[in-house]
């Protein structure tokens, strides 16, 4: 089982410079099982052409490492937070990806202004706020994990997969690190969507609700809560 979820985080981090997510060790991705609680996430500053299976560390969701010999990455407590707050994930990703991390650093959330969006975010992808002094000078990764949790209190994560860091970079999570990944290369591609249509038209409006119902809800089923405009449908 855990030689499996490795073979996943492996396989999954090599996603990322193929996809074009990252450059040099920038990056990384974890997955959990949920029956052990077991993490498994890249180790710190490794290039991924070097990756080997016997180097992802295994941590609990205290942080305390049960494997491996290399450091995990530096982003290890953010992923713990997140798994602890959002019971439905098995796998968090985390980049500075261009486009999202320009719609991060300005601090703007990505509207949602087509059906491409609306196929697999169902609202705009959220920013979050700043953290403070005290929150960055103190506890910084495991503070930007309650920063994300925070931004989400009113917002169900497994119908908004990804979220933006104030000034940092784009998390991204799913099912599973497979799932995840390909929730950050969606996100990248609208987010770049999302700066061009802006940018070609000042008045591009949000998507019309139903619309964005019919979209997201003919994708992801129709049995989570999506607010009150499908309420409005049935
Ligand atoms: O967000 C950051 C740095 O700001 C990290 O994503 C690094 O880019 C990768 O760190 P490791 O996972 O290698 O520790």
């Amino acid at each position: 089982m855990l030689e499996d979820l490795k073979k996943q985080v492996l396989e999954a981090n090599l996603e990322l410079p193929k996809r074009n997510l990252v450059i040099y060790t920038w990056g990384n991705v974890s997955a959990i099982d949920r029956k052990t609680g077991l993490v498994v996430i890249k180790p710190s500053g490794v290039p991924y052409e070097d990756l080997k299976l016997e180097d992802f560390p295994v941590l609990d969701l205290e942080g305390n490492k049960i494997e491996g010999k290399l450091n995990p990455s530096s982003d290890t407590l953010t992923h713990l937070e997140l798994y602890k707050a959002f019971p439905g994930i098995g796998g968090i990703v985390h980049t500075h990806s261009p486009w999202c991390t320009i719609w991060a650093q300005a601090g703007k959330p990505i509207p949602v202004l087509g059906t491409t969006h609306a196929d697999y975010f169902y609202g705009e992808i959220p920013v979050t706020r700043k953290l403070t002094a005290q929150e960055i000078v103190n506890e910084y990764e495991k503070n930007t994990g309650n920063v994300i949790v925070e931004t989400f209190k009113n917002l169900d994560p497994n119908n908004v997969p990804g979220v933006l860091v104030s000034g940092h970079g784009p998390f991204n999570w799913g099912e599973n690190a497979h799932q995840a990944v390909e929730n950050a290369v969606i996100m990248e591609t609208v987010a770049r969507m999302a700066y061009y249509t802006q940018t070609l038209s000042r008045e591009a409006n949000p998507l019309d609700s139903h619309l964005l119902d019919k979209h997201f809800l003919r994708k992801h089923g129709a049995n989570a809560y999506y607010g009150q405009n499908t309420k409005e449908q049935k």
